[in-house]
């Protein structure tokens, strides 16, 4: 394993002892969430007891090849914790999601859980959001409408940056498990993560964008010199 995935490992198998039976968990996606559900696997088969409900396709696929019992957020509305992954954790734990496009279910889930923990490796932490794209989940009717809509409103944000939609390495438009389309804003610095939210929010065709806000309650960060817990004040 690479010393990123045993970073990406460890954060997952600290996150891992928050976990108790009975428990309807939110399991995330991407590859330091994909760790997580082959830990928590391993401790379904030695006996624990906890219903998953997966944040996309790709990870039900995963929790299914390894057996972790799920179900839906219509069967569990009400979830006792989510653990998921971040492409930056910036001040107040406030977040940038969706570089594995499942943004929209993420935050659901997550708007749904009475925790949020995010395990990450160290260098997710930056001081200001903004240098990864964020992702901005778009309907797939008028995408260069909606663009113009977009880079007018995040001007009242200070942000201005290109926004690109999101293509897979095949070439072909990225299509998010809802159907919708991404354009990925490449913003740079955003100097106020809730002022840029709120005008995100006024953009027709605009379903969800990866800013998430009051949601994380815990981050575990795992860096070459140990693992650090942050916790929201
Ligand atoms: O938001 C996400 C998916 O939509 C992921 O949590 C985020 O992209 C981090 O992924 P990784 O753990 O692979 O770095």
């Amino acid at each position: 394993m690479s010393d990123a995935e045993t970073l990406k490992r460890q954060a997952a198998a600290r996150a891992l002892e928050h976990v108790r039976s009975g428990m309807k968990l939110g399991l995330g996606t991407g590859s330091t969430a994909k760790h997580f559900v082959e830990l928590l696997a391993e401790r379904v088969a030695q006996g624990l007891e906890v219903v998953g409900v997966p944040t996309s396709e790709a990870t039900r696929a995963q929790a299914e090849s390894l057996d972790v019992p799920l179900g839906t957020l219509d069967e569990y509305p009400a979830l006792d914790l989510v653990v998921d992954g971040a492409d930056e954790v910036g001040p107040d734990l406030t977040l940038i999601k969706g570089g594995g496009g499942a943004l929209l279910r993420e935050k659901i889930v997550a708007s749904a859980a009475a925790q949020m923990i995010v395990i990450a490796d160290a260098s997710k932490k930056v001081p200001t959001l903004g240098t990864f794209p964020l992702p901005i989940e778009v309907v797939d009717f008028g995408v260069a409408a909606i663009r113009r809509g977009i880079e007018k409103a995040v001007r009242r944000a200070g942000c201005q940056g290109l926004l690109t939609l999101r293509r897979r390495p095949d070439g072909h438009v990225f299509v998010t498990d809802q159907g919708h389309l991404i354009l990925d804003a490449a913003f740079g610095v955003i100097p106020d993560p809730a002022a840029l939210a709120a005008c995100l929010a006024d953009v027709p065709g605009v379903v969800e964008h990866g800013l998430f806000i009051n949601l994380a309650s815990r981050v575990i960060l795992a860096g070459a010199d140990g693992v650090t817990v942050l916790d929201r004040a």
